[in-house]
């Protein structure tokens, strides 16, 4: 495969970018490695797997490698903490560069850490799972969980880099996978209706982990995001959209202790259930409801909601897209377009689905 790469232009200083790049191997760092000390931050699981490779074709020394405790229940306080502590005892000052080589956990993590430590060091993204690679490295949301709530605690940082390297996608666990897989989903079902039909049509082939399919899905995701995340660094309005399915997804996430479900499982669940407001309140057709549902099921995807209406309407108030008199939901009309409903708070969900 030849290797894809898109730009990030963020506004309103155009001039200021970053680089998306796509390729079947580890890019090269060595620009970094003589200039400054490096601090990896990552897990035993998938340094074990790709560490060693990662370093040698990267031809990176890092100064030292931080082993994060693997599952969303690591994304706290306690953990940010221990990092803060580890980069201070281990050394590292405002020139240091940090690299977040792991899933979406290491790298919210990674990035908000860089965002805060010494008020702000810059950092890499090497995502290696397939949700990092479509959706999380890029744009450079940063955060960390309350016990109350998702990605409470963060910032937006962007990365100076994000370097995919789709390889590591072939020993990645296929629970895992899937997840990936949903936050694809989002993209196409909410955003492009080309992509979605692509995914239908493709189905077999991504569920064998085809190269140069992940390659077109992963570059479609990433080019929609960069243009979502260039008009709307900070998430004054466009850029929510994003958060497709992610409004009932959280709430799940954290019913289940951010232990029982993986991100893209709950949002699986939570974009279908965001479909089902969008048949009430915008008309979607029961029969695109059921193609969004196939496709999620054909990746062992949950998608009936496993937690009383009574939970959802209790914590839906402390999504970040709530007022004091609304929920922001994204919802969509068709597949492929997309809406912001603005439904009253307090919310009672059996209103927008039957129970
Ligand atoms: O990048 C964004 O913007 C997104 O909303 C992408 C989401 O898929 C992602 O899970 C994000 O981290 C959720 O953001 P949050 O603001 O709802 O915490």
């Amino acid at each position: 495969m030849s290797s894809l790469s898109l730009d990030v232009p963020i506004a309103p200083a155009p001039s200021w970018s970053y680089r998306i790049d796509i390729e079947d191997r580890f890019s090269s760092l060595c620009g970094y490695s003589s200039k400054r000390r490096i601090y990896v931050i990552t897990q035993e699981n998938i340094w074990r797997l790709w560490g060693d490779l990662f370093l040698q074709q990267a031809c990176l020394e890092p100064a030292s490698v931080y082993m994060m405790g693997d599952g969303e229940h690591y994304k706290s306080l306690e953990t940010f903490e221990a990092i803060q502590n580890w980069l201070l005892a281990h050394g590292a000052n405002r020139q240091s560069l940090l690299v977040a080589f792991g899933g979406g956990v290491v790298g919210d993590m990674a990035g908000f850490v860089a965002a805060t430590y010494m008020r702000g060091v810059d950092y890499l993204q090497v995502p290696t799972t397939l949700l990092s690679q479509v959706d999380s490295s890029v744009g450079g949301k940063t955060a960390i969980n309350l016990a109350d709530g998702k990605n409470m605690v963060g910032a937006f940082c962007q990365p100076r880099h994000v370097h995919i390297n789709l390889a590591t996608l072939s020993t990645l666990d296929k629970r895992n996978y899937a997840a990936g897989m949903a936050e694809v989903i989002k993209y196409g079902f909410a955003m492009d209706l080309e992509l979605f039909e692509y995914l239908e049509s493709h189905r077999e082939e991504l569920a064998n982990r085809d190269k140069s399919c992940l390659a077109h899905v992963i570059y479609s995701c990433c080019a929609i995001k960069s243009r979502i995340v260039a008009q709307d660094e900070k998430e004054n309005g466009l850029r929510a959209v994003l958060n497709f399915g992610h409004t009932i997804g959280h709430v799940i996430e954290r019913w289940g202790d951010y232990r029982r479900y993986l991100h893209g499982e709950a949002v699986a669940m939570g974009m279908v259930a965001a479909a089902r407001i969008s048949a009430h309140v915008r008309g979607l057709e029961h029969v695109q409801i059921d193609r969004l549902q196939n496709l999620l099921e054909f990746f062992a995807l949950p998608t009936s909601l496993p937690l009383p209406f009574s939970v959802v309407n209790q914590y839906i108030g402390k999504d970040k897209k709530s007022s004091d008199t609304f929920v922001r939901f994204v919802v969509v009309p068709q597949p492929g377009q997309w809406e912001f409903v603005d439904l009253p708070f307090p919310f009672a969900l059996e209103e927008y689905i039957g129970e």
